[in-house]
């Protein structure tokens, strides 16, 4: 367990290993008088879950819209597969294999299910919505789009529209489009933010299932599940980091019962 600011991964598989699918070093962001980020650095090895947890305000989704792209970090760099991505737009952390979902909804509300996997398997965006409706989609994509929406339970839904789909079932939605474009790494922005128990159960078995070969990112609020669905988790606290373990060593961690019950053991 470490509880410096640095939260490396373990290399079981010794010298010869993959590169990290995600090297973050001292990232930092600042808005105005606000340090949202404040030298926080990690590392995803191959194959890695790791869970960002920590309260409202933590800077996680501050973290996550740095490593997706979204927003320019104040310090730091961040490296994707041995390449240095810190000033690299969305589009092109895509092309190297990012996949991510966000957490205000990205869906055609208007659109089918269906149609929503498939723009989302050309690379969709809102102006790619555009485009598409005058374009016809490949066989492949729509067959790639049900195979992909029949894995994660969602068959049923193909021909629906998305504003008819219950609130989990559209995070579900959103996972199958961040896994058509076959990503190679998961970037998952609280998956489980308004969901019922019945929902948040369906969602964590589908993480769950996902191929235990992709590297994922999950930032998520709900302690218990992010302890459930990952190997590492890293607890953030005003920005900073509080302490990197397993789920165990995180759970049983003081500061982070402090931060979560409300209490800190009497030792
Ligand atoms: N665009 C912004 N402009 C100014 N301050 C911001 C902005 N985005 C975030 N902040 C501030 O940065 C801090 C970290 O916010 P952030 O949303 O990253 O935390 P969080 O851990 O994701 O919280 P939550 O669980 O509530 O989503 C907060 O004090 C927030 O008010």
């Amino acid at each position: 367990m470490t509880s410096t600011a640095q939260a490396k991964a373990p290399d079981p598989r010794g010298s010869g290993a993959a590169a990290p699918a995600l090297v973050v070093t001292g990232l930092g962001k600042r808005y105005g008088g606000v340090q949202a980020v404040d030298g926080i650095s990690l590392e995803l090895a191959a194959g890695e879950r790791m869970g960002v947890i920590g309260p409202n305000g933590a800077g996680k989704t501050t973290l996550f819209k740095m490593i997706a792209g979204d927003v320019a970090p104040t310090t730091g760099t961040i490296e994707l597969f041995g390449r240095d991505v810190t000033h690299m737009s969305t589009a092109p952390r895509a092309r190297l294999g990012v996949g991510r979902t966000f957490q205000v909804s990205n869906l055609f509300r208007d659109m089918s299910v269906l149609d929503n996997v498939r723009v989302a398997a050309r690379g969709g965006s809102s102006k790619a919505r555009a485009f598409w409706r005058t374009q016809g989609m490949t066989d492949d994509v729509t067959r790639e789009s049900i195979l992909m929406l029949d894995s994660l339970g969602l068959t049923g839904r193909r021909d629906d529209t998305v504003a008819d789909l219950s609130h989990g079932e559209k995070r579900q939605l959103e996972i199958a489009m961040a896994l058509v474009s076959h990503p190679s790494i998961l970037l998952l922005d609280e998956p489980a933010a308004g969901l019922s128990a019945a929902e948040r159960a369906t969602l964590r078995q589908l993480i769950e299932e996902l191929p235990r070969t992709l590297p994922i990112l999950l930032i998520e609020h709900d302690m218990t599940l992010a302890l459930g669905l990952t190997d590492r988790v890293m607890c953030m606290e005003n920005g900073r980091h509080v302490v990197t373990g397993t789920p165990d060593e995180v759970r049983e961690h003081p500061t982070v019962k402090e931060i979560y019950l409300g209490r800190r053991d009497k030792k």
